[in-house]
């Protein structure tokens, strides 16, 4: 059975804007970010009822005849990636691109956890959530110097490099120094396009084209118009797919599904990938005409074993862009910052800016202990028991590695569910059991029964705990 993990946490932790929605389409939650940029209400207990039709009212699809791709995933239960247009929370006409994944809760009940994206930049400064590239080490200053070069040219961009190292980021940043800055950068996420989607996911459709197209549909393309256009996992691309993508390189015109007019794709296209492209095409995993195409500029993006230089910069650099989320001003103590100095290998920047997240959440005083840390773990990250202070990351599993404590978030039963990253369900959960315990005097039969578990499954659990977090240490001794 799943533990009672309050979603309000899982919000807390993720840094992007994010609302939990319920099947009856009212709004249950929303972190800072989405009441900061997107100026979605903060839930008071009064607000019980609030529908996401009335946080939405100025979005395009609120007032569309159509279902709302809300209303469609209570239906099908499948992820949804759309855009639409809205207003932000300073009354600023903003685009976003909002991506639905399922969340259950303890009782198995589905939520939409929909995260969202602002496409545009509006004037406002509370809207500007463009970060800056840290890191002054050579690797790092080689890819930024890549980054200058290639960015006022209209030539597509290869990044390459580990997950999590920050492909991402360097497209925004190549957008950002481009003419096109003022213009979107939409994200197409090649491992979410699934094969009978992609194309109108990408080039858009007319009016009835297919079965279950209702009205007209802009692509991704479309919606990019003058801007940039990030294609994520591009290995992932089935190859029937490359073809299609490969037209659109060589002539910027494309047609809608289901339509006749040629129109013109005016989007410079960054794509990323953390696979080995060239390896490959010449495995004939992926076609050679297209690779050359992408890749006219490639860039490495280096992982952070790489520029461990950059760890303390890292640190001070993620620690004010979640306190700014927070409304915190967030340090480290010492010893703190030499624990995180001393890991040979921390997986990359964003396993950093997890840890750092959860940290933050737990700290005292806005001051980071290496108590706050945690590090050792859960199939993202595993203690090297010959080296004390250091870590490194685990080979993928080929089962899903088991939790430390259950699942509050069990997409993993069906293929088409994305759950949330394992890192972050694992420490809350494992954070809310230690709270517990603490709250409890180290009672365990009253942790139990608050949990709504047998004893036995909770000394399970505790024990699994222990095992996969050797650096948490569970207080018995109560509060
Ligand atoms: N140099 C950096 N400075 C500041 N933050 C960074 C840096 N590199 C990465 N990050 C942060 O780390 C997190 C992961 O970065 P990003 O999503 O760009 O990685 P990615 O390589 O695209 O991952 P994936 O391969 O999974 O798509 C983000 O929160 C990003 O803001």
């Amino acid at each position: 059975m799943p533990l009672n993990i309050p979603i309000s946490e899982v919000l807390k932790l993720c840094g992007e804007p994010a609302i939990v929605v319920s099947p009856q389409l009212q709004l249950v939650a929303c972190n800072n970010a989405a009441h900061n940029i997107i100026g979605i209400p903060l839930q008071t207990s009064a607000d019980q009822e609030l529908m996401l039709d009335s946080v939405l009212s100025n979005s395009e699809s609120a007032r569309s005849a159509q279902p709302s791709p809300q209303t469609q995933f209570f239906k099908d239960k499948k992820p949804y990636n759309y855009i639409r247009h809205q207003k932000s929370a300073d009354g600023e006409s903003i685009v976003v691109q909002a991506f639905g994944k399922p969340l259950l809760d303890e009782q198995g009940q589905l939520y939409l956890f929909e995260t969202m994206r602002v496409l545009n930049q509006p004037n406002s400064s509370k809207n500007d959530n463009r970060k800056n590239i840290i890191g002054q080490s050579e690797a790092c200053a080689k890819m930024r110097e890549r980054i200058q070069k290639v960015a006022p040219t209209k030539l597509p961009v290869l990044l390459y490099g580990e997950s999590g190292s920050g492909k991402e980021m360097a497209a925004q940043y190549v957008h950002q120094l481009s003419t096109r800055q003022n213009k979107p950068f939409v994200v197409g996420d090649c491992t979410v396009l699934t094969e009978a989607l992609f194309e109108s996911e990408l080039f858009g459709h007319e009016k009835g084209s297919f079965t279950g197209s209702v009205g007209e549909k802009k692509g991704l393309i479309e919606v990019a118009n003058g801007g940039t256009l990030f294609l994520d996992e591009i290995g992932e691309l089935p190859l029937s797919l490359q073809a299609k993508l490969l037209r659109l390189l060589e002539n910027f015109t494309y047609r809608r599904v289901g339509g006749t007019e040629f129109l013109t794709a005016d989007v410079r296209i960054i794509s990323a990938t953390n696979r080995d492209l060239f390896e490959m095409v010449k495995q004939g995993g992926f076609r050679q005409d297209l690779y050359y195409r992408l890749a006219v500029f490639p860039i490495l993006v280096p992982s952070l074993s790489e520029r461990r230089e950059d760890i303390p910069l890292l640190v001070e650099g993620l620690l004010e862009q979640i306190g700014k989320e927070m409304g915190r001003k967030l340090k480290t103590s010492e010893d703190a910052m030499k624990k995180l100095c001393s890991l040979s290998l921390i997986g990359n920047v964003r396993e950093l800016r997890n840890i750092l997240q959860y940290a933050s959440a737990v700290c005292n005083d806005d001051v980071i202990t290496p108590e706050d840390l945690m590090i050792a773990g859960n199939g993202l990250y595993q203690a090297d028991p010959d080296a004390g202070l250091s870590f490194r990351r685990a080979e993928p599993a080929a089962a899903p590695p088991v939790s430390a404590a259950g699942r509050s978030v069990l997409p993993n039963t069906d293929a088409e569910f994305q759950p949330l990253p394992d890192d972050i369900v694992d420490r809350v959960e494992m954070q809310y059991m230690a709270d517990l315990v603490k709250r409890h005097n180290g009672d365990k039969s009253k942790v139990a029964e608050h949990l709504g578990i047998s004893q036995r499954t909770l000394y399970r659990r505790l024990a699994a705990i222990k095992q996969n977090f050797k650096d948490f240490v569970i207080d018995e001794s109560g509060e």
